[in-house]
Order: structure tokens, then sequence, then C-alpha cells
């Protein structure tokens, strides 16, 4: 039988996306993604902060704290929502420092957002972290199911997330989708304020004034990942069919460096590059409490991950996007 139009994209076309915390790291470049993939006026993305002006005129912006449960109700009723994606969080060195803050946004607003999903049948996709792992884990790899004892406010709130969404899945039939991302390393935006954000730091700095000063010790290894990875990751994991996940939590992995790799792989490109240590016991703790490198051979197995950036490959993409960045800036 002949359609009149793509089956396909008429069926992609009818998801209706939010996503919460939409302004952090990763928000923006994710929403760039969906919405190339179903349709800009599809995507909304959401925050609690006023939006840049190219973001808010990039296509709909609404403001949503995910701790107000009846106006995020209604956002999702009014706007035919049919997948939430939850990026709202208070990360691991800010949480340490406002612990009320992280209990309540992390947890009572993932809450609202499990509800929410599941009175609305949504789809609901909800990032963890190697914070999720604690210093009784494995840690050179973490697996996929393994002791979870995190130290971190941070940490807890994700495993209370993992646990809760694979409740909600087996109990209410929610469709719950989550990545325990790395550390994930970006140009174009910044971290907001966890212990991997020195990885981010130190290619701004080496661009600008050629030395940098790391919180962490030069030898401590984290699994680590470039942004567009990650996000290709998530779409991927987003569109994977429902029969295809027997988990419902995946581990995922690109690589992992200590600050002294990463340093040697920058000074490649900047021979004079230089870098000091004035270690931060907090997130010192924090990194020394989390694995060296994580086990993802589900994910590849499943829903056919594969990461493209290793060192080499993030070094320089991160180096060309910082240098021209600078150089747009300078010009402007
Ligand atoms: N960036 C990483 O390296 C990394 C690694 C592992 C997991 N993750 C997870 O990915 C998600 C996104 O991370 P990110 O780096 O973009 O975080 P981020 O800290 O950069 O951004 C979080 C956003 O949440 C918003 N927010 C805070 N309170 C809110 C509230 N009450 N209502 C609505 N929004 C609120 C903030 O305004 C901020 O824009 C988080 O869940 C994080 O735990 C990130
Ligand atoms: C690792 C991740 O969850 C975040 N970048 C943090 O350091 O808190």
């Amino acid at each position: 039988m002949d359609f009149p139009f793509n089956v396909s994209l008429y069926f992609i076309s009818l998801f209706f996306f939010i996503i919460t915390g939409g302004l952090g790291q990763l928000g923006v470049g994710l929403t760039k993604l969906l919405r190339e993939q179903f349709g800009k006026n599809n995507v909304i993305l959401s925050d609690i902060r006023k939006p840049p002006n190219h973001v808010y005129h990039n296509g709909p912006f609404i403001f949503s704290d995910i701790l107000d449960f009846k106006n995020l109700e209604e956002i999702v009723v009014n706007n035919n929502i049919s997948w939430l994606v939850h990026y709202s969080a208070v990360l691991s060195a800010v949480g340490e420092s406002n612990v009320t803050l992280a209990k309540e946004v992390n947890i009572t607003g993932l809450h609202n957002i499990l509800d929410i999903a599941t009175k609305h049948a949504l789809r609901v996709f909800v990032p963890s972290t190697i914070g999720a792992f604690g210093p009784s884990s494995p840690r050179d790899p973490a697996p996929e199911l393994c002791v979870q004892r995190p130290r971190t406010i941070y940490g807890v709130a994700k495993v209370h997330a993992e646990l809760m969404g694979e409740y909600y899945h087996h109990r209410y039939g929610l469709d719950f989708r989550c990545l325990r991302y790395p550390g994930i390393i970006s140009a174009d935006s910044q971290p907001g304020g966890g212990t991997t954000d020195y990885a981010v730091q130190i290619f701004h700095a080496a661009v600008k004034s050629g030395c940098f000063e790391c919180y962490l010790r030069r030898d401590t290894r984290l699994p680590m990942m470039y942004i567009d990875d990650c996000l290709r990751a998530t779409l991927e994991i987003l569109e994977a069919p429902a029969e295809t996940l027997p988990s419902r939590t995946y581990n995922i992995s690109a690589m992992s460096f200590t600050p002294h790799d990463l340093t040697q792989e920058i000074q490649k490109v900047l021979p004079d590059f230089q870098v000091t240590y004035n270690v931060d016991p907090v997130r010192q703790a924090i990194a020394d409490s989390w694995p060296m490198a994580l086990e993802d051979s589900a994910a590849r197995r499943d829903w056919g991950w594969k990461h493209e950036y290793d060192l080499s490959e993030l070094v320089q993409a991160m180096l060309t996007h910082v240098t021209t960045g600078n150089q747009l800036v300078q010009a402007n």
C-alpha cells in the first residue's frame, strides 16, 4: 500500500520533548541535536535562569522550576509533551557545599519528574554519573551492577534516581531510560560545579594564558567523554526500541585520563603550556571515591554504543573550538 507521505517521519513528529535544566553544560547541545532530528518546535528547552539571546531566539524556551509540580504538569499537558529529558541537577562539588539545595533539586525534583511522567504516560530520560559509585565499588573498571555506596549527596541522589526510575518502570510501566555519564568535556558551554570541571577549564587556560592551576592531583584518573559522544549516546538511547533495552541504566565510556596525561597531550600542540597543582581536599576526596574507568559492554551490545573520541581526538577538537571561539570573540 502506498502512503502519500513518509510514514516514519510522521511517527517521529509525534514526539514532543521538554528538557529540564537545559541551560547547563549539556542541555543546549542536546536541544540542538533533538531539534535537528524531531523539528525545532517539537523540543522545548526549560530552566529557571534567563537564556542568552542566541538560545532564546533558536526555538521554544520556557521557565520551569522542577520543584513546582503544578507548573511543570501544566507545561507538560499544554504542550502535549511525550518525552521528558531531565537535566536539572546540583552537581557534586556544589552539592557538598549546599546539601539542602542538592536534596531538594536532586531528590524532590526527581520525584516530581517521575510522578508527572507516570501520570501523563511520558517517556523519561534521567542521566546518572560516575558519581553514583563510591569507594567500595570496583574502580577499574566499575561494572554495570556492583556495590554503590557513594559518599556525596549528588551520588546518593543519583543512585536513588536509578532505583526509583527502575522501580517505576517495573511497577507502573514507566519508560525510564538512564545513562551513567563520565565527566563531560565541552568547548562552548561551561561546567556547572562538578569535580571533573578541571578538564574543561584547562583548555581555556591553555589557550588564554598558557598556564593552569589544577585542583586535583596529577595522577587522579577519571572516566571522561567529549560532549559530541555524550549527546549522540543520549539520542541513541532515546531512539532505541524499548524491546532492545533489557536494562534501564547503562554505563557509557570513552576514555580515562589523569590531569598529567591531559597536560602532556595538550603540550604536543602547545609545548610551552605549564600546569601547577594546588589540591582542593573536597574535590580530591570526591574524585578518589569515583571509578577510574567504566565498563560499558552492555550498552555496546544492546543498542550499539560506540565512542568516537579518544584523548588525542578530544584534545584536537577542544583546542580547535576554544581557539576559534576566542578569535571570534576578539574579532567582534
Ligand atoms: N556535565 C557532566 O560532566 C555530567 C556528568 C554526569 C552526569 N551529568 C548529569 O547530566 C545532567 C546535566 O548536567 P549539566 O552538566 O548540564 O549540569 P549543569 O549544572 O551545568 O546544569 C544544571 C541546570 O539545572 C538547572 N536547575 C537547577 N535547579 C533547578 C530547578 N529547581 N528547576 C529547574 N532547573 C534547575 C540549573 O539552572 C542549570 O542550568 C545532570 O543531571 C548531571 O547530573 C553531567
Ligand atoms: C561527573 C559528573 O557527574 C559531574 N561533572 C561532576 O563532576 O559532578
